[in-house]
């Protein structure tokens, strides 16, 4: 842990590719990057028409030869080379500055708790395409937990709900380690498609993606005032308005809510009963941005007796943690280390020799030294095994 923590101290870069945005901090600048993991492709000759918001802006709207691709699904980078462009297109101009300070960038980047062997090396390879000389793997719990100030290191339980997009992670944290952990398939995309089969079902009406963001308010209306949607009319493909009950809309989610109410439990089971005990003080802390789900704190509040807090700007805390964690903001002991997995640029060794070359020509050029002066030789062997520390 010792030693992660002063790799990750090298770092430059702090990356959270998720399924719905994506986001970067730079080292002593802050957050650089805060877009729609999203990109608009011309089918016909590859090209990039639009990153990020204004990709997302076009989905649903495309014609036949422009297609939008989120290459990003759960957390895990599902097209590297997709990924890749989208993010080489966000942070290029913002990067110059800090390419021509330190041209051999190390980057770290958050990963899903359990993500597998795949997910690990699609997201180091997609940082290495980007430039980065080493990349650094942090698990996204232990980075939100910090960015939302929880004092993991402490020798008492905290416990954070991480709600994403597609997916929703339960852990209880003590001495900076994860003692127990879940992961449950439901995230804001689960209860927006939830809504919309609802309208489809019950209303017959489809809604456009861009439109379910104002039901969430009528999830926790405490007057139940009823709401007016707009859509298309399934059979007459004809506008069409309705006025729904929020009621029948929270029976729409509860499904989704449940599966997360009983991966919390199963989560608080899992754990000694001290930390559970510590818990009941201290409560849950909610991150990831469908935290702001109007109505989700007090649904867990109720179903756990528990306090419930809502991070601060939810969907930042786990790249904002990852960042103090980069520039020295945060310290832990010895203890924690099975949370953190350090990897090398993952190429073969071919491919790795020409971005070594590459890179050693852009550096030179930057600071006039001579090529390759000072620089690892271990970086032109193949990819070591990741060094575990569990
Ligand atoms: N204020 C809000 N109310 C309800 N849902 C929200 C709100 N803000 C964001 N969301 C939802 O949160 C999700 C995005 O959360 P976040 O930015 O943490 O995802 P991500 O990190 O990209 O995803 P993942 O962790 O699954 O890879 C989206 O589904 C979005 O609809």
């Amino acid at each position: 842990m010792t030693l992660s923590l002063d790799h990750l101290r090298r770092c430059t870069l702090a990356v959270d590719l998720g399924a719905a945005r994506t986001r970067v901090y730079l080292k002593q600048s802050g957050l650089i990057v805060d877009e729609p993991s999203v990109v608009a492709v011309n089918t016909q000759t590859g090209a990039l028409i639009a990153v990020g918001a204004p990709a997302e802006r076009m989905s649903g709207r495309t014609p036949a030869n422009i297609r939008v691709i989120r290459p990003i699904t759960g957390g895990t980078v599902v097209d590297i080379d997709v990924a890749q462009r989208m993010l080489r297109a966000m942070v290029g101009n913002k990067l110059r500055r800090a390419w021509r300070r330190k041209p051999l960038l190390r980057a770290a980047v958050c990963i899903p708790h359990d993500a597998d062997p795949l997910a690990r090396r699609a997201a180091l390879e997609t940082l290495v395409g980007v430039g980065a000389r080493r990349v650094e793997l942090v698990d996204s719990l232990v980075t939100a937990a910090v960015g939302c100030g929880l004092p993991v290191e402490e020798p008492e339980a905290t416990m954070i709900v991480q709600c994403g997009a597609a997916t929703t992670e339960v852990a209880v944290l003590s001495l900076g380690a994860i003692v127990a952990a879940e992961k449950v398939p439901m995230g804001g995309e689960t209860v927006d498609r939830a809504l919309m089969q609802y309208l489809r079902n019950e209303h017959e009406l489809l809604l456009p993606s861009q439109a379910v963001r104002p039901l969430h308010e009528a999830l926790a209306d405490p007057v139940d005032q009823v709401a007016e949607v707009s859509g298309r009319d399934v059979a007459t493909g004809l506008a069409r308005t309705v006025t729904i009950d929020p009621r029948s809309l929270r029976a729409a989610v509860t499904p989704p809510l449940t599966a997360l109410l009983d991966t919390i439990r199963a989560v608080l089971h899992r754990c000694p009963p001290d930390l559970v005990a510590d818990l009941g003080d201290r409560g849950v802390m909610l991150t990831g941005g469908a935290a702001g789900l109007p109505g989700l704190d007090q649904m867990i509040r109720q179903s756990t007796g528990m306090p419930v807090n809502v991070a601060e700007e939810p969907g930042l805390c786990a790249v904002m943690g990852l960042g103090a964690m980069l520039e020295g903001r945060f310290r832990q002991r010895e203890i924690a280390e099975p949370n953190f997995k350090r990897h090398e640029s993952g190429m073969g060794g071919g491919d790795l020799k020409r971005r070594f070359r590459r890179q050693v020509k852009a550096s030179g050029k930057a600071s006039g030294t001579s090529t390759g002066a000072g620089l690892d030789e271990s970086l032109v062997d193949p990819m070591p095994e990741p060094t575990s520390m569990a």
